[in-house]
């Protein structure tokens, strides 16, 4: 390959991991490096850490024509490397700012291990003004020359991937025109729309983007949370809505919420960040409020239906946050469980892929079971939490024949209310009238 970079990636969580299988791919000699050596140890063998579609056969492809490496070694990751990629986590803190220390501690390997002049890339998302921080950072430690570029990323969990190869535009904020051209560069095999600014907005843009995608989904909660009493049903209200092509026809599935590794954490951070210029960022903490009461929705409607739950049976089918992926970061069924079991009900879960580390996120109280079938025969009602297909596919008469009371509260709309007639089932979802049995066509 003409212009085959060496280029370093810093920390193989889901941006790191993906950004560094899809250089590789395009051809570049792409150095992974984690502090983690089990996950090191793992990736090396060809193993993904993450369950992600299509991302092992890449990795495995890669690591195979020697494009691809692994290692805990920033040294030998950062030695001739042209450009190095951040892509470590930025947590919330418990006031909801951004935590920055590991972006901190990989500016001191940086500066420590560079050996020629480098362009850094900060994948990471990180409040606008860091990547000035990091610059400076790494200055103290090294008088090797270097540029600082902000490229966040936009991959989705799931289809991390697909998004990669096919997304909707590459972000490059740079305060320099070579530095960008470096980045462009690199990016431009991947045939998507680049657009170059300034440090600064590029790190807006990527709080922006993600503040109002939560804000399409609280809203149209809301309007879910009117829809169903007023006889109108959201999905059909979406659907109605996204042929609008200012509104626009995704984002627009009402649900028990918003969760994952970003959402939650990037709205709360960037109303700290208005803070931080005294600025109330009064609509971003209703979309947080509203998200947070929507998480709660199915047992507050579980409750209204029984009274009491104490001693019921619930299946809780689907626990990562959403489908694809085995992710359990602020996943609804969280909260959902730690409700239920607080109410005296008895959780029996399944998820097709997340459960060894929905183990860790989970209640201890919570029962395990190996498929949908099973979890509907020990329970008395079920719980919808997301919509994996294998779960999207179980027909409602399933739910019918075992589950003990008859109850499903479908948190995810899965199911036309047709469907839920059909199977003389009580039927409640987000949005949309309830479908009781006496109501219901007996086959
Ligand atoms: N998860 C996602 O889908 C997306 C995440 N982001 C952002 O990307 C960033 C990374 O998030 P995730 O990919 O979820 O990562 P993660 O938080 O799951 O993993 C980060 C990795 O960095 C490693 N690490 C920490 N310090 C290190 C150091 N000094 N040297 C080498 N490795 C180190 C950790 O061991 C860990 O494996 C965050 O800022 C996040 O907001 C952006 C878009 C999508
Ligand atoms: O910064 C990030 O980490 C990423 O956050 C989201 O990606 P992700 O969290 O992986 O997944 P989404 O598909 O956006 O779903 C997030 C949550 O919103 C929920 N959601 C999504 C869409 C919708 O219409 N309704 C809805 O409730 C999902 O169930 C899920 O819980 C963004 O979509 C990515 O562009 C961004 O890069």
């Amino acid at each position: 390959m003409r212009n085959r970079k060496k280029i370093a990636v810093v920390g193989t969580g889901y941006v790191g991991l993906v950004t560094g299988v899809a250089l590789s791919e395009i051809g570049h000699l792409v150095y992974c490096v984690d502090i983690n050596a089990e996950k090191v140890a793992h990736m090396t063998k060809g193993k993904s850490p993450i369950y992600e579609p299509g991302l092992e056969e890449l990795m495995i492809k890669n690591i195979n024509n020697g494009n691809l490496k692994f290692t805990t070694d920033h040294q030998k990751a950062f030695t001739n490397a042209e450009v190095i990629y951040i892509a470590v986590g930025t947590p919330e803190k418990e006031d909801g700012t951004a935590d920055l220390k590991y972006i901190e501690n990989v500016c001191q390997d940086i500066a420590f291990n560079i050996t020629n002049k480098v362009v850094v890339v900060t994948k990471s998302t990180v409040p606008v003004g860091t990547n000035e921080y990091i610059q400076k950072i790494i200055s103290t430690y090294t008088k090797v020359p270097f540029a600082v570029v902000s490229n966040p990323e936009f991959l989705r969990e799931g289809s991390a991937v697909h998004d990669t190869f096919y997304g909707d535009r590459i972000i490059i904020g740079s305060q320099t025109e070579e530095a960008a051209n470096i980045i462009e560069e690199i990016n431009k095999p991947f045939g998507i729309e680049i657009y170059k600014t300034n440090l600064r907005s590029a790190e807006m843009i990527k709080y922006a983007s993600n503040a109002f995608l939560a804000t399409k989904i609280s809203f149209i909660n809301e309007i879910a949370n009117i829809s169903g009493d007023l006889g109108a049903n959201i999905q059909e209200v979406s659907k109605g809505m996204g042929f609008d092509k200012r509104i626009g026809n995704t984002f627009l599935n009402a649900g028990i919420g918003y969760g994952g590794s970003c959402f939650p954490k990037d709205t709360k951070a960037l109303v700290q960040i208005a803070g931080n210029i005294n600025h109330e960022f009064n609509l971003l903490k209703a979309v947080i409020e509203v998200n947070n009461k929507q998480q709660l929705l199915l047992v507050e409607k579980a409750k209204e239906h029984y009274g009491s739950l104490k001693g019921k049976k619930v299946a809780l089918l689907g626990l990562s946050f959403k489908p694809n992926t085995d992710d359990m970061r602020e996943a609804a069924s969280i909260i959902t469980a730690e409700k239920l079991i607080l109410a005296g009900a008895q959780v029996i879960a399944y998820d097709p892929i997340a459960i060894e580390n929905a183990k860790r996120n989970l209640p201890d109280a919570v029962e395990y079971v190996n498929s949908v079938e099973e979890a509907l025969s020990n329970a008395d009602t079920a719980f919808i939490m997301t919509e994996w297909t294998e779960i999207v596919t179980t027909p409602l008469s399933k739910y019918h024949q075992k589950l003990k009371d008859n109850v499903v509260f479908d948190g995810r709309n899965c199911y036309e209310l047709s469907d839920a007639i059909r199977a003389n089932l009580n039927y409640y979802s987000i949005g949309r009238p309830t479908i009781l049995c006496e109501k219901a066509l007996v086959q």
